[in-house]
C-alpha cells in the first residue's frame, strides 16, 4: 500500500526555485520507487513573499508547514531586501519557522564524496576519511535573545543577548549523543567557556548528559580552536555539537571539506517526525537565474527527509548513492568542476541523479506467508 505524505515546498529566493525544482524531481522519483503518494503544497517564503504578500512568512505558508509531514525549503534573502527593517527581512521567515515548529536540532553532515577529492581548496590527503556531523542548536542563543538599539550620550548603542536555559542545552546535547551512537561514538562539544557564562552552563550540562552515555566519548573544545582543527585534521571529528551562532559559522566552514557549500544538506528536527529540510547555503544572488547552482545540497536534504521524517533508510541511501554515482562518473556543476571541465547545469545534474536513482529498485520484500 502507498504511504501518503504531505510535503510543504517553499522555493524562496535567488537560486532557491532553481535547486528546489531538482529536489522535487528526485523526491517524486524516489516516491514512485519506494511506494509513496506525495501531496505537495507550495508556499511563498522570504523576499518573494514580502513582495507579493507584504510579509516574509505569510499565515498561509505557516499553515501548510504546520499541516505537513515534512518541509522542503530552498533559500531566502538577497540584496533587494537587505535594507528592510528586521521584522520585514526574508531571514525573519526562516527564524520564525524554526521557532514556531520548535525545530531545535539542526543536523548538518559534511562528508567527503569520492570523485570530489580535488574540488576543495584543502589538500586531498587532509580530507581523507572526512565524515562529520554538525549538530547545531537552532531555536535559542543570540539569534533569539532580546535585541535593541538605543541612544546614548556617546551615540547609538546596539545590544544582542545570548541566553540559554538548561533544558534547551540538555535536549540538544542528548540528541547529539544519540546520533553519535549511530556513528563513531564521539562527541565534540564546542563552546567559548573561557569567556561566556552561557558556555560554562553548556559545558556543565554536557558533562552531566555524558554520564548517561558511557559508550560515547565526550571532548570539549573552544570554538576558535575548533575552527582551526576542522581544517587541520577534519577526519578526526565525528559529531560536533554547538550553540546556534557557532554552528552557523562552523557549518559553512565544514562545507569546504566537501568541496563546495552546494554539497551541504541539512535537517532541522524537533521532538516528533516533522522536519524542515534545506541546503546549508543561501540564495546565492551572485549566480541566481543562471541555471548553474549545484542542486546536490537540496537533493541530499531530500534524502535526509526520507531518513528522519519517513524513517526510510533504504530510500535515503538510494538517493545518496545516486548522487555519489553521478559525481563518480565525472559529472558535476561549476562549483566543484576542475578548471577546463565541462560543467553541468542545475537541471542536467538533477536529471542525472534521477536516471541513477531509477537503477536502484526497491529490494523485493519476502511476503509474510513465504516466511512462515
Ligand atoms: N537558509 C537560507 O535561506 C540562507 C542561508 C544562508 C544565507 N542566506 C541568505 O542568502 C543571501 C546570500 O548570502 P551569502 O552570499 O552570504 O551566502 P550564500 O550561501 O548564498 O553564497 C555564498 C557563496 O556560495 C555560492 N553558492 C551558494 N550556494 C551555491 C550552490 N548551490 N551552488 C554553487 N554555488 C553556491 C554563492 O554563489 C556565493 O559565492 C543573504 O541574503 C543571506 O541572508 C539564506
Ligand atoms: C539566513 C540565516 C538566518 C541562516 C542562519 O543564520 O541560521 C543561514 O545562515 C543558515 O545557516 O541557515
Ligand atoms: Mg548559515
Amino acid at each position: 500500500m502507498e504511504k501518503e505524505r504531505k510535503i510543504a515546498v517553499l522555493p524562496g529566493d535567488g537560486v532557491g526555485p532553481e535547486i528546489v525544482e531538482e529536489g522535487v524531481k528526485v523526491l517524486k522519483q524516489a516516491g514512485e520507487q519506494f511506494g509513496y503518494r506525495f501531496h505537495l503544497h507550495f508556499g511563498w517564503i522570504g523576499g518573494c513573499a514580502i513582495d507579493r504578500l507584504k510579509q516574509p512568512l505569510p499565515q498561509e505558508t505557516l499553515r501548510i508547514c504546520m499541516d505537513a509531514d515534512a518541509i522542503l525549503l530552498g533559500a531566502v534573502g538577497g540584496p533587494r531586501w537587505d535594507r528592510n527593517p528586521p521584522e520585514h527581512r526574508p531571514e525573519k521567515a526562516l527564524l520564525s519557522l524554526r521557532k514556531e515548529l520548535e525545530l531545535f536540532a539542526n543536523l548538518r553532515p559534511a562528508k567527503r564524496f569520492p570523485g570530489l577529492e580535488n574540488s576543495s581548496s584543502l589538500r586531498a590527503e587532509v580530507l581523507k576519511g572526512v565524515d562529520l556531523l554538525v549538530v547545531r542548536e537552532l531555536t535559542g542563543g543570540i539569534y533569539f535573545g532580546a535585541k535593541f538599539t538605543e541612544e546614548t550620550p556617546q551615540g547609538l548603542q546596539a545590544t544582542d543577548t545570548l541566553v540559554y536555559r538548561e533544558d534547551e542545552v540538555e535536549r540538544i546535547l542528548r540528541r547529539a549523543f544519540e546520533l553519535a551512537r549511530g556513528r563513531r561514538n564521539r562527541v565534540t562539544s564546542v563552546d567559548k567557556a573561557n569567556v561566556l557564562e552561557s558556555s560554562r552552563l553548556w559545558r556543565r550540562v554536557a558533562e552531566r548528559v555524558a554520564r548517561e552515555y558511557p559508550d560515547v566519548e565526550l571532548e570539549h573544545m573552544l570554538v576558535d580552536n575548533c575552527a582551526m582543527q576542522m581544517i587541520r585534521r577534519p577526519a578526526s571529528f565525528d559529531v560536533i555539537v554547538t550553540e546556534n551562532m557557532f554552528g552557523d559559522i562552523l557549518s559553512d566552514e565544514a562545507a569546504i571539506l566537501t568541496g563546495s557549500i552546494g554539497m551541504l544538506p541539512s535537517a532541522s528536527l524537533g521532538g516528533g517526525n516533522r522536519g524542515l529540510y534545506e541546503p546549508v547555503h543561501g540564495s546565492a544572488p551572485d549566480i541566481a537565474g543562471e541555471g548553474v547552482a549545484n542542486p546536490a545540497a537540496v537533493i541530499l536534504s531530500v534524502a535526509m527527509m526520507f531518513r528522519h521524517s519517513f524513517d526510510d533508510e533504504e530510500a535515503a541511501r538510494a538517493i545518496e548513492a545516486s548522487v555519489t554515482q553521478v559525481l563518480n562518473s565525472g559529472a558535476r556543476t561549476m562549483d566543484v568542476a576542475a578548471v577546463g571541465d565541462l560543467a553541468l547545469s542545475t537541471d542536467q545534474f538533477g536529471d542525472r541523479v534521477v536516471e541513477e536513482l531509477k537503477k536502484h529498485p526497491r529490494e523485493p520484500r519476502v511476503p509474510v506467508e513465504a516466511m512462515m
